[in-house]
């Protein structure tokens, strides 16, 4: 089982403090990370993944009490934001197919169209990524996030974009993921998606707030 364990993280860019001194720990079900635009919602996913480095404090992820070194937790960690992107002259399913080699990993023919089923872009497996609308498209980043099933999902407004259908995918998304027992991590502003998460992290009030 997949923790993880924040201790008295900061981050400037330049001489600009983003957040300090947040502290928390995740270890089941739903995190939801709330605040304004420009609160620091992304930078603290950025940071929690490893994409960017904190100022100081520390970031430790576990399974089952053991530190994990970083490039194991991004093999671990399903990402979907709007600053990841895929390659815009692939389709989907090259994409995925390129994924799948960089992670050395095989995904079945059956797999990967059920994938495309779910998130409804089983039509559109041929356009090239670029050319897909901005709701198809992400699309294509929930499917991208989810398709090597990783047991941590870090999903960036995850909603943005999205129709009704598109909506009540991602609330399916997050509640399988919890059944799943994965550890989900959600940033967004948006109180619908937001309740669907078990506790929040307030970027504003750096605090926690549920069990
Ligand atoms: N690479 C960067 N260099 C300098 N400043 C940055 C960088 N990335 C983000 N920032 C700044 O850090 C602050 C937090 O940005 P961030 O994107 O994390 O906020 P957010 O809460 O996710 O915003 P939104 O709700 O609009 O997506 C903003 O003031 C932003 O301008």
């Amino acid at each position: 089982m997949i923790s993880l364990h924040v201790n008295e993280l900061s981050k400037y860019f330049g001489k600009n403090l983003v957040w300090q001194n947040i502290s928390f720990d995740h270890e089941r079900g739903v995190l939801g990370i709330e605040g304004p635009n420009g609160s620091g919602k992304s930078t603290l996913l950025k940071c929690l993944s490893g994409l960017l480095s904190p100022s100081s404090g520390t970031v430790s992820w576990e399974n089952c009490g053991q530190q994990l070194e970083i490039q194991t937790v991004k093999h671990n960690i399903g990402y979907a934001a709007p600053y990841i992107s895929l390659y815009r002259e692939l389709s989907i399913i090259e994409n995925l197919q390129f994924l799948s080699k960089l992670r050395k990993i095989t995904i079945k023919e059956g797999q990967l169209n059920r994938l495309l089923e779910r998130v409804e872009l089983d039509q559109a497996t041929d356009k090239p990524y670029g050319n897909l609308s901005t709701g198809q498209q992400q699309r294509a980043r929930l499917a991208a996030a989810l398709f090597t099933n990783p047991p941590v999902l870090m999903l960036d407004e995850p909603g943005s974009n999205l129709d009704e259908q598109g909506r009540s995918l991602v609330s399916d998304i997050v509640a399988g993921a919890r059944e799943e027992k994965k550890l989900v991590i959600l940033a967004s502003n948006n109180p619908d998606e937001l309740a669907l998460c078990d506790r929040i992290f307030s970027v504003r009030k750096e605090e926690v707030v549920g069990p």
